[in-house]
């Protein structure tokens, strides 16, 4: 497959069923879980998203190095060297998970990888014991830890506004730590439904915890014996929601999907109900379709659902709805500055996202359909697929890098293709 695509859709009908793969969150929670319950925990329905598919070929580590653009095998190093490539949730779960393993692992990852923040996560580590250095740049990776964690306390602070997932690291590890974590969580927890799935894959595979206020404490325990299954992804469901919302009729069933979800990015359901889309749950999955509504509502708060912004966004960019938006805070440390990203590709079609002291507003006052449009990825998957839907809008969209869907959803092209839109390699 060549590196670009043009989208494109002559019918503005979208008829037809999908099926989508597992939740890249879910997924790499419960690799970890079952990698440090000593085969007790079994994952069901691993995700094919290359996230989870690395984070799984580093758990199952017997060679020297792994994982993307592999350093040369080096049989004299002392210690490994894991690349996971730019997947986030990865890097911060397996720094926790190593300060645990019997090793001196060096962990590292795309040039992105290498701009998005460890140094909270670290920090907390080091304060229970661990022993990581920063290889590079302080505060990023790559890192070096070396494991067998002496815990030197029980009680330790982290801030929650940077990222949950250095939360839901220490959160996984919990059970395993001699001593048990109590974790004291200071100012606002940022993408909260994470850590709820977090503490309830635990809870499903007999790991009990206490959540009072700001502390969530978890004392050692054993794992039982369950198999994890991982849900359909929700953050893929919701290109397929953007869809249905751009289409002038449609009529989708998403296989699998369930009314309730361990997923925050399931109230993306609620989300697009105020674009006429309904949701009906039956038959093993989701029937969305579009009736005509009235779109009223102008304010959207996404610091629980982050991954869905761009979604949301370039639908109502789209439709020329001019909302605005709070909870964006952490979307400039994530596969890029998202926020950025959104501007430039916006701009495309006349349409401005304004931010003002956290606050992002679209003004849609000079928007234009151009007959094709040419759009940036940034090496991030979600800019690709929030943009895809809008080609029920542009005649022609020419998407650079396709392959970097894969990241989460490596079906996402082919599945457009099924349901009629004409995707070309350029
Ligand atoms: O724990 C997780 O699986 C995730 C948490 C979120 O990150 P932040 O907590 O950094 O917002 C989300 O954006 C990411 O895609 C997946
Ligand atoms: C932010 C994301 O992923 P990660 O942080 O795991 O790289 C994402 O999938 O949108």
């Amino acid at each position: 497959m060549s590196q670009n695509i043009l989208l494109s859709k002559k019918s503005k009908t979208v008829n037809g069923e999908v099926h989508l793969t597992g939740s890249k969150s879910e997924c790499n929670r419960a690799l970890v879980i079952e990698a440090l319950s000593g085969d007790k925990v079994r994952v069901e329905n691993i995700s094919d998203a290359a996230d989870a598919v690395t984070l799984s070929k580093v758990l199952g580590l017997t060679l020297q190095t792994v994982g993307y653009e592999s350093s040369p095998i080096t049989p004299e190093l002392d210690h490994k060297i894991v690349n996971i490539g730019p997947a986030g949730t990865a890097m911060r779960f397996l720094t926790a998970y190593y300060t645990l393993q019997d090793d001196e692992v060096v962990l590292t990852g795309s040039e992105r990888m290498k701009q998005r923040p460890i140094g909270i996560l670290v920090d907390a580590l080091r304060k229970l014991g661990a022993e990581i250095s920063y290889e590079e740049n302080e505060g990023y990776p790559p890192i070096r830890i070396k494991g067998n964690i002496q815990q030197a306390t029980n009680s330790i602070s982290i801030k929650g506004n940077i990222s949950s997932q250095y939360i839901t690291a220490l959160l996984l590890i919990a059970p395993k730590l001699e001593q048990g974590l109590e974790l004291h969580i200071e100012g606002d927890l940022t993408s909260r439904p994470y850590v709820e799935m977090t503490l309830a894959m635990l809870k499903q595979a007999g790991i009990e915890h206490v959540w009072n206020d700001n502390v969530i404490s978890i004392a050692h325990q054993e794992f039982k014996e369950t198999v994890l299954p991982v849900e359909p992804d929700w953050s893929a469901a919701s290109y397929w929601y953007a869809i249905a919302a751009l289409a002038e009729d449609a009529d989708l069933f998403l296989h699998g999907l369930t009314a309730y979800s361990l997923q925050g990015d399931s109230v993306i359901a609620e989300i697009m109900a105020n674009f006429g889309i309904t949701s009906q749950f039956r038959d093993g999955g989701v029937h969305l379709k579009k009736e005509a509504k009235t779109i009223t509502r102008k304010n959207f708060d996404l610091k629980k659902c982050p991954d869905l912004a761009q979604t949301v966004v370039v639908v109502c960019a789209a439709l020329g709805h001019e909302a605005t938006f709070t909870g964006l805070e952490t979307l400039k440390i994530k596969e890029t500055d998202r926020v950025k990203a959104l501007q430039n590709e916006l701009a495309k079609i006349g349409v401005k996202l304004i931010e003002d002291n956290e606050t992002y507003t679209l003004d849609c006052s000079g928007k234009f359909i151009p007959d094709r449009i040419f759009i940036n990825t940034y090496d991030d998957h979600r800019m690709a697929m929030a943009f895809a839907p809008l080609a029920l809008v542009v005649p022609e969209i020419e998407f650079e890098d396709a392959p970097v869907v894969e990241k989460s959803y490596p079906a996402f092209w082919t599945d457009l293709e099924k349901v009629g839109f004409d995707v070309k390699e350029v």
